[in-house]
This record gives structure tokens, sequence and C-alpha cells, in this order.
């Protein structure tokens, strides 16, 4: 018998039943909802005269419609569709007792940033949530991804959710980084390889010693992407750093439940003869600072490239090339360093974290912005609250930048906080897609370093100019 892979261990501790054709019934640990994926799912169980199955393990907290500006309580700040969503979640998460964090406390913020933070989010668990980046949670050696709405209703109904297995696949990134490249770096750079259908059909387990190197708050960031790069879900082994970061959160285990947990943790790691259905291996060392310069995740590039020509790719990928150029505003061959942009976005699920805006301060810290528009929007209340007491918010204010309060902001054009026609913005996100910032809104994905980089030159910028 073959050892087994760390989802393959995850997978069998949570089946519940197997059918003859493969399809298989799920345990769910967690389950995080918000605003947008949520209302018909409850109206749903509302209309069947159900309950909430685990209300103690169903999480809700609003985020991507909320304004990031003082007042946003106020329904009159959004829009019609924004304060609806945000209403129904207030009274979804009441009327059916789950765990809510409101715009109101101080814990609220992006779903993804909140669930680890609280300790919601723990090794070895099946963490699901309507939101195709949940796929963060898998930094934590959780089976964790995004469902669809009447996959909402159902895991609110059963705790269950129906599944056919995917396939193994390890990236492994050995070595390791060099100054200036960052876990942002290390997956836009992995999806620049293996493209955005790369990962389809596959658990992407991530390892090597660049990898093990990472913080958690790295880790996230590597795994939030994911599926961008076609996976089911992103995952990586929890070890100490992983307990490390777990021990005495609010909702992790305590006291003796704590030393069984962790004895379990201990035995989440892909056996030496698992089988692996893919394997891709890039050096740390190879990695560079990279950007994007189309309107796909996978067009990616080491910043000090230039713009790429449309028939320097493959058959239908010329057109498509071409299509993005046209879009961005692009010229082929122009340095990627003397695209010159209007805004910078530092935040999302993708970046949001105390160390992001640790990162940024660094090179923010006595200078000034020279764009028309920045802003830093931290992923939770608490790490607003964190940079304010280290300094950092200050260092952003006093830079030029806007300091907001926590939500998706400007990752998505869902909020107030959005890109003008035209506008080109260094974004610290993760999908760069038309119209994805504001309509007709030019995004360039890159590291929180990056984007304080830029914002200071007002073009894109290769961070280790000013290091
Ligand atoms: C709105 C939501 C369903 C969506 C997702 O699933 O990812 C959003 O979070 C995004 O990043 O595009
Ligand atoms: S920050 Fe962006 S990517 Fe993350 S959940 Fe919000 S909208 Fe989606």
């Amino acid at each position: 018998m073959t050892g087994k892979t760390l989802y393959d261990k995850i997978w069998d501790a949570h089946l519940a039943h197997e059918a003859e054709d493969g399809t298989c019934l799920l345990y769910i640990d967690r389950h995080l909802v918000h605003e947008v994926t949520s209302p018909q799912a409850f109206e749903g169980l509302r209309m069947a005269g159900r309950k909430v199955h685990a209300p103690d393990k169903t999480i809700a907290v609003p985020d991507h419609n909320v304004p990031t500006t003082e007042g946003r309580d106020d329904p009159k700040n959004m829009t019609e569709d924004s304060a609806i969503q945000v209403a129904a979640l207030d009274k979804n998460a009441k009327d059916f007792g789950i765990h809510y964090y409101p715009v109101s406390d101080v814990r609220q913020g992006i779903v993804h940033i909140v669930g680890p933070e609280q300790g919601w989010t723990l090794p070895g668990m099946t963490v699901v949530c309507g939101d195709s980046h949940t796929a963060t949670h898998g930094a934590f050696g959780a089976l964790a991804h995004g469902i669809g709405t009447s996959e909402v209703e159902h895991v609110l109904a059963t705790q269950t959710l129906i599944q056919k297995k995917s396939k193994n696949m390890k990236v492994e990134i050995t070595g390791k980084l060099a100054p200036g490249v960052t876990a942002k770096d290390i997956t836009l750079t992995v999806i620049g390889e293996t493209g955005t259908a790369g990962g389809t059909g596959y658990v992407i387990e991530y390892c090597g010693e660049a990898i093990r190197d990472l913080s958690m708050e790295g880790r996230m960031t590597v795994c939030n992407m994911a599926i961008e790069g076609g996976a089911r879900a992103g995952i990586i082994a929890p070890d100490e750093k992983t307990f490390e970061y777990c021990m005495g959160r609010p909702h992790a285990p305590k006291g003796a439940q704590w030393e069984a947990a962790l004895a379990w943790w201990k035995t989440l790691y892909s056996d030496d003869d698992a089988h692996w259905d893919k394997v891709i291996t890039i050096r740390g060392e190879d990695i560079a600072p990279v950007v994007t310069w189309g309107t796909s995740p996978e067009d990616v590039l080491p910043i000090t490239a230039v713009v790429p020509a449309a028939d320097s790719f493959e058959g239908g990928k010329v057109g498509a090339a071409q299509r993005s150029l046209d879009y961005m505003g692009l010229t082929a061959g122009t340095p990627l360093n003397e695209i010159e942009i209007d805004t910078v976005f530092i935040g999302s699920c993708t970046n949001g974290r105390i160390e992001d805006l640790r990162a940024a301060a660094e090179i923010l810290k006595g200078k000034k912005v020279a764009v028309k528009r920045a802003m830093i929007v931290p992923g939770s209340g608490l790490v607003r609250a964190q940079a304010e007491e280290e300094g950092l918010a200050d260092i952003f204010k006093e830079a030029g930048f806007e300091w907001r309060l926590a939500g998706c902001s400007m990752c998505l054009a869902m909020n107030p906080d959005q890109l003008a026609p035209g506008e080109r913005c260094a974004a610290t996100s993760n999908r760069n897609f038309e119209g994805r910032q504001g309509r007709g809104g030019r995004t360039h994905l890159m590291s929180p370093a990056m984007a304080a980089a830029a914002a200071i030159t007002g073009r894109l910028t290769d961070v280790r100019d000013l290091m």
C-alpha cells in the first residue's frame, strides 16, 4: 500500500459516505459565510422551515460590500444592493444564531483574514465558504475551498458537502528566496508557469524550503491564489509555525484539548511514498519580483522584463494577448518599469495582513507618494489596530496614503472603492480581470513591497532599486 498525501489524510478523516460512482459526502468543520453568496441559501432554509445544523461551526462577516470609510454602518453610504445584502446578513446571523462579526465589531474584516485570526481555521479541518479564495485557509493544513450558493444552503442544513475527490499535485519551491522576493512573487510565478488551468482537477500541496521559510501570513498569500491557478484548493503541511500561530487564538482548543489536537496535527504531512499525479518544481533562487501586464493572473513577468508582443504567444493565446494589451493600453516592447500608474491599492485577502503592511511601511518610511490616489486597507479591524499600535498607520498617512477601515475594498468593484475607466492601478489583490476594480480600470498585480515602491515613483518599479 502506498502512503497518503496530506490531502488524502484530511479527506479520509472527513469522509461520511462514498457512493459507487465516487461521489462522496464530506463532513465540514467550519463554514464561513459572507453577505454576497448567502442570502438565497438562508432564504432556502427559511422556506423549508429548517435550522442551521451546526450554528457553532458557522461564522459570518460582511466584507465585500461594506464601505471602508467612517460612517459605513449607515446604509445611506452604500448602494441599495449592498445595503440589502448587508442587512440580510445581519438578520440571518441573528435569526439562525450563528457567530457574527458586524461592521461595528473591531474583529470584522475580510472573511479569509478573520477566520484564521479568530482561531476558527485550524490544521486538519475541512473549511468551506461561498467564496473562491477560501483556498487561503489551506495555509494551516486545512482542506479549504469555495462552494456555490446552493452548496452553502446544503452545508447550512446538513454540515456536509457532496464532493468528488481531486487529484494530488505537488508544487515544490526549493532553496531560498532572494531579497525583495516575497510569497506573492512565489504564487504569481507558479501561475505564470502552470497557467490558470494548470491546477484544474487538483488539490495543490505547496512544499519545499522556500515555503517552510514563509511565515503563516506568507503561506496564506500563496494558498490564496491556488484558485487562480485553477486548483480546487491549495494546502501546506502544518508545522511549529502553524501551531504557534494557532495557540491562544479565541476559538483554538485549550488545555488537554489542545494537546489532543496537537497530537493529530503532527500526523498531517504527506508520506514519503505518497502518490502524486503531477509535480512542479521551481528554484526559489530563480524567482524575481514580478508584476502582471495583462488581464489574467497568468500574465506574469519579472519587473525587469518588457511588455510582450501578442505574436510571441501561440495559438488562441495570440488573440487573448492582443485583447489584454488593448484593454491595458500597453505597447509591446515597453519596459514594465516605465509603465506609469495613477493609483495604488494595498489590501485584500491576498495581502491585507499585518506582515504585508509592515513590508509596505518599510519601503514607504519617510517617503511621499507620487500617484493620484493611494490607499491601504487592512484586512481586519484587528490588523488595523495592530498597525496603528506599531506606528505603521502614521508612516502611511505621512507618505500620503489613505488609511481605511477593513473590507474587500478595491479588490473588486462591489463597494464605493473603485477605479475610473482607464485608471491604472498597482494592486496587491489577486485578480486583474477586465473591470475587476471598476469598469475600464486597469490592474497590475504585485506584492505589497512592489506596490509601495510603485507608489513612490509613480510607475511600476523594481523594489530592489529602493532597498
Ligand atoms: C463575491 C465572491 C463570490 C467572489 C469569489 O468567489 O471569489 C469574490 O470574493 C472574488 O474575489 O471575486
Ligand atoms: S478581498 Fe477580494 S479576493 Fe478576497 S474575498 Fe474579498 S473580493 Fe474576494
